[in-house]
């Protein structure tokens, strides 16, 4: 068989320690790194025009991010050109620091430093290949061999950086594909870099630790970072980086522990380009530590534009369940959800800690609204269609009325195969609870006395009726002028009716529940005061009573068909 789990072995592990890292928890952000204009870039099937590096630039600079990794200036004239540019029109702000990548090569060293000529400050990262397959199938070396290539690079680093003294360096070390790699050999491939670069805990080096190809658990991970960080000489000298990538899905899972064990620093894409599965989101992590209290110090009030300026740089389109900001992530379809979200808005107080239900944030803070929190299809309830009503219409459903609408906004939906929008459920309500013929309402004259008094006008066809009766108001007084007229006792089972707006011209709509010969009807009606609307409800309960069969129950066996 192809598919045999035989042909693979656990990554390696670090020895037994005494891990920390289990007990702790966040309480600050990281120094964020954006690597879309290298990592991400050089993962695209068109790499970025010069142009569109500009854009991106601007982005991340408006998010807030410091530290940016701005190319690979040896390795392609767009990089370098891009680098200049930025020097050159003098683009980093003041509290900006650009980095670049260079391999252990001296050629693409000189490239390097030439191409950062004029920079206040910037970060030279250098890297090499320290796992057992790349030295023993790639490089074939051994570890001292791949070792003499760091020291070699990180002293050309040096040599060319003590040529440009004006601008304020700062130097990184990546043994790539640190993952796979033998703990004691990162850490001492490490420490041999910086013999070579002197560190101080004034001058700090930076030692990033990718997992380049994910190949374990994020557990895993945060225990490379601790040991990592136990052991290796001189931590106060050291700035330890992550640089995680998402072969397992793990990605922001691995940076974010690798912060409990440690970590100062991560590096990462907007929204998670990056070779093959893509580099660690920077948007999620920062989201996940908002979203526990904790000031991600980031700007991502607009992740929309975040998400315009990714799509039109990369060409690569967000999924739109994509963590946090993604088209359908604050939508609820089903009953069960819509019915705790609808309740949890309702408490939800503006100067308290946010609970809501099946929101882990309050969507307005990254400029999405509740339009989208709730939308009705067929595994939709009645809560659903409920705020639908009510956001759009101001139309408050009783919930006797909730129950009898929803199977028909249900079967609507599954007839339609689609999602129902407010204005279709409204329509639904209408179609199935009013009903203004035969019986319609002409007129009517209210009288005070011990009782109230009616005097109403109907028409039924051609016909015209002019009815009178008594009670304690204007429903139970039609109702003793129908009895009289018709001899049919219609009883009001409940009632309800409101405003549709604010101000005196708004329209009202009611509700009532009617026991007719042992019938309950349901029946709605929108009028311009609520009186009318009161009568015209009544009375299409009376003509939905009258009907043979109901349409309501017409409507099911229509759609089931
Ligand atoms: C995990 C990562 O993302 S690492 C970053 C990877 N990014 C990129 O590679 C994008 C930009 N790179 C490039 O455009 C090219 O690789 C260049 C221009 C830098 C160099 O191109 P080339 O000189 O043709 O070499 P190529 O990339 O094929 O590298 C292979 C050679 O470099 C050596 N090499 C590779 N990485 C390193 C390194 N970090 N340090 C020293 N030598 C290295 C290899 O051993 C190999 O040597 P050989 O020619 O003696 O067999
Ligand atoms: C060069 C390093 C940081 C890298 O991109 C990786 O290991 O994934």
């Amino acid at each position: 068989m192809a598919f045999d789990h035989r042909k693979y072995r656990p990554a390696p592990r670090v020895p037994a320690f005494d891990r920390t890292w289990p007990d702790k928890d966040l309480d600050r952000a990281p120094i964020w790194v954006s690597e879309d204009l290298r990592d991400g870039n050089q993962a695209l099937l068109e790499p970025m025009s010069v142009e569109q590096k500009k854009r991106f630039w601007h982005q991340i600079v408006k998010v807030g991010i410091k530290e940016v990794m701005v190319g690979f200036p040896s390795a392609s004239q767009p990089d370098y050109d891009f680098v200049r540019w930025l020097i050159e029109e003098q683009q980093i702000p003041e509290d900006v620091t650009i980095a670049v990548l260079v391999q252990c090569r001296e050629h693409l060293i000189e490239k390097t430093f030439e191409s950062l000529v004029g920079a206040k400050r910037a970060i030279v990262h250098l890297y090499n290949s320290t796992s057992t397959i790349q030295r023993e199938r790639v490089f074939e070396m051994d570890r001292d061999g791949i070792t003499d290539i760091a020291v070699q690079g990180a002293t050309w680093v040096k040599t060319y950086a003590e040529r440009y003294p004006e601008v304020e360096w700062c130097f990184e070390y990546t043994p790539e594909s640190f993952s796979s790699t033998e703990i004691d050999f990162s850490i001492a491939i490490c420490e041999a870099v910086m013999d070579v670069w002197q560190p101080t805990p004034d001058n700090k080096c930076i030692l990033n630790l990718p997992t380049t190809v994910e190949v374990a658990g994020p557990h895993h991970h945060a225990d490379q970072i601790e040991y990592f960080c136990q052991h290796i000489k001189n931590r106060d000298s050291v700035i330890v980086s992550v640089h995680t990538h998402n072969d397992r899905g793990g990605a922001v899972a691995s940076a974010e522990l690798a912060l409990l064990a440690g970590a100062e620093r991560v590096e990462g894409t907007l929204l998670g380009n990056g070779e093959r599965t893509g580099n660690m989101d920077i948007v999620t992590l920062a989201m996940n530590l908002y979203s526990q209290g904790i000031d991600p110090e980031l700007d991502l009030t607009n992740p929309d534009e975040i998400i315009q300026v990714v799509q039109e740089c990369t060409g690569i389109a967000m999924h739109p369940r994509h963590p946090w900001v993604g088209e359908m992530v604050y939508t609820a379809f089903s009953g069960s959800h819509q019915d705790a979200i609808r309740k949890s808005l309702k408490h939800q107080k503006p100067d308290e800690p946010w609970q809501v239900a099946y929101l882990p944030i309050d969507p307005h803070d990254i400029g999405r609204d509740y339009q989208a929190v709730i939308r009705v299809n067929s595994q939709s309830g009645k809560g659903g269609m409920a705020f639908l009503l009510e956001r759009d219409y101001g139309i408050n459903l009783p919930r006797w009325m909730m129950l009898a609408l929803a199977p028909y906004v249900q079967k609507e939906s599954e007839a339609r195969a689609s999602e129902l929008s407010s204005e279709m459920i409204r329509q639904v309500m209408f179609e199935h609870f009013s009903q203004q013929a035969p019986l319609a309402l002409a007129d009517y004259r209210l009288s005070k006395g011990q009782h109230e008094g009616i005097e109403v006008t109907l028409w039924e066809g051609a016909e015209t009726l002019r009815l009178e009766g008594n009670g304690n108001g204007a429903m139970s007084a039609f109702t003793d002028a129908w009895r009289k007229h018709s001899g049919v006792n219609v009883a009001i089972v409940d009632y309800s009716e409101h405003s549709l707006g604010g101000d005196s011209e708004a329209n009202a709509i009611a509700f009532v529940q009617l026991n007719i010969d042992g019938q309950r009807i349901c029946a709605v009606a929108e009028d311009s005061d609520t009186v009318s609307a009161s009568l015209k409800a009544l009375l299409s309960g009376i003509n939905i009573a009258r009907c043979e069969p109901q349409p309501a129950r017409r409507a099911i066996e229509d759609t089931t068909a």
